[in-house]
């Protein structure tokens, strides 16, 4: 499969150029040249498949033949080596949860299947790769974890200082080997402009092998198109019209979500349920793209000013504005708004949800004030004890905590403050 640039002024990729690049020479992303539709018998058929041969078939014609089938079907067996259940809250509304990685974030799936895609195509070079990623809190744990101890493999984190969980912090800055953690004085979009940044700085580019494992790189971002297939498993013998409320901050996770719409999945609408860093929410209002720079929120994790992948969604769309409103309707919510939905959903339902979760729970409901009749699955994208604080402030309950968790607990954290550009140039050249 060939990528281009969304820039439009680079030449086509190999998936393997795209992988090990990152983003493309004109700062484009890459996008597939082609979607070709999964055949209607493989929907048909697809209680009879297990998850491993969901995601294979999906994913397929992006990979292959560039990395072999055989190869493809152990990488994606062992990414997908833990559940994806959908939990029914009420008639209307039901929860598929990611998070039961070893991060306890969706991240995990993208970031094990990239670093084992890198794997693959760095198995004969003896050049060093250094993955640059920017987190607003959750890329960075699942990144670490999925590139621990990977030969031939350093991870550079930044991170934006104060501005991710205490738990999140500790995912990604205690693993040490070939991981490191840089502290920006700064937002979540202050680190991304950075990396993007990094990649077009010949200084460095000559000098070192550079690539992401944000969503901007294919390999992390098109396998979070699974999730979406997992969840219609689970629900079309219950419900005809499935919509899904994606918790979004750099819309990677809701764009896959369309590319697997692209694929055939019958999915009548998407909701992107927004903190207050809204930019999409008001673009739909308005038709203006304003991004604006990010304000801190308890859903930390989407605490995005300008989301990277909406320019894939745009893409997909084919830049027609009302092509666009038909499929995807997408709100805002404060954080008390926020708080309010985790302790409706503890007390209506028992179940606890994380701050993003609700933010997803609450895209739900006020798409199904117009849109009674149909099922609404919102994207449970973190453990709700990644963020305990305000969890347990909420919901007045003490957490226990999963042995991923309590894993990280009590190791000290090891990083590196850093407050520019020029601080990080200095750091990876060093
Ligand atoms: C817990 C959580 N929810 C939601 C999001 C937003 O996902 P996306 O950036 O793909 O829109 C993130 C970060 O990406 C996250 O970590
Ligand atoms: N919310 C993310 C921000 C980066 O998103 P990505 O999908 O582009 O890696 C995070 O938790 O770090």
């Amino acid at each position: 499969m060939k990528y281009y640039s969304l820039n439009k002024q680079a030449p086509d990729s190999t998936f393997k150029n795209a992988v090990i690049k990152g983003l493309a020479p004109d700062k484009g992303l890459y996008f597939p040249e082609s979607i070709t539709p999964l055949p209607q018998s493989f929907f048909e058929n697809i209680d009879n498949l297990s998850n491993t041969e969901i995601a294979y078939e999906a994913i397929k014609q992006f990979v292959c033949p560039e990395i072999p089938e055989a190869t493809l079907k152990t990488i994606v067996d062992e990414t997908l080596s833990f559940d994806f259940p959908v939990v029914k809250l009420n008639d209307n509304i039901s929860t598929l949860e990611l998070f039961h990685g070893p991060t306890m974030a969706f991240k995990d799936v993208g970031a094990r299947f990239m670093a084992r895609c890198l794997g693959f195509f760095n198995k004969n070079n003896d050049e060093e790769v250094t993955v640059l990623v920017a987190t607003s809190g959750d890329t960075g744990g699942a990144v670490a974890n999925g590139f621990l101890g990977v030969k031939g493999v350093n991870v550079v984190i930044l991170y934006p200082s104060g501005k991710v969980s205490d738990i999140q912090e500790k995912q990604l800055t205690t693993l040490g080997q070939n991981i490191k953690a840089l502290e920006v004085n700064g937002t979540f979009d202050d680190c991304q402009a950075m990396v993007k940044t990094a990649f077009l700085d010949e200084s460095l580019t000559s000098k070192m092998q550079l690539t992401s494992a944000n969503s901007i790189n294919v390999a992390r971002w098109l396998p979070q198109l699974f999730y979406f297939m997992f969840a219609y498993k689970q629900l079309h013998n219950k419900y005809e019209d499935i919509v899904f409320s994606v918790p979004s901050g750099n819309f990677g996770n809701i764009c896959a979500g369309m590319m697997a719409q692209q694929l055939g999945l019958p999915i009548k609408h998407f909701v992107a349920s927004n903190n207050e860093n809204n930019v999409v929410t008001r673009y739909l209002i308005s038709q203006l793209y304003e991004p604006k720079p990010s304000v801190q929120t308890i859903s930390n994790a989407m605490d995005v000013g300008a989301p990277s992948n909406f320019i894939r969604i745009e893409e997909i769309y084919k830049n027609r504005f009302e092509t666009l409103k038909t499929n995807l309707s997408s709100y805002s919510f404060s954080d008390n708004d926020t708080k309010a939905a985790m302790l409706e959903i503890y007390d209506n339902y028992n179940y606890v949800a994380d701050p993003h979760g609700a933010v997803g729970y609450l895209g739900c409901k006020t798409y199904l004030k117009d849109n009674p009749n149909v099922h609404c699955v919102f994207l449970e994208t973190a453990h709700p004890t990644k963020f305990l604080d305000v969890v347990e402030e909420v919901i007045k309950k003490e957490q226990s905590l999963p042995k991923q968790i309590q894993s990280v607990m009590g190791k000290d954290k090891v990083s590196k403050v850093i407050s520019s550009y020029e601080d990080l140039k200095a750091f990876l050249l060093n």
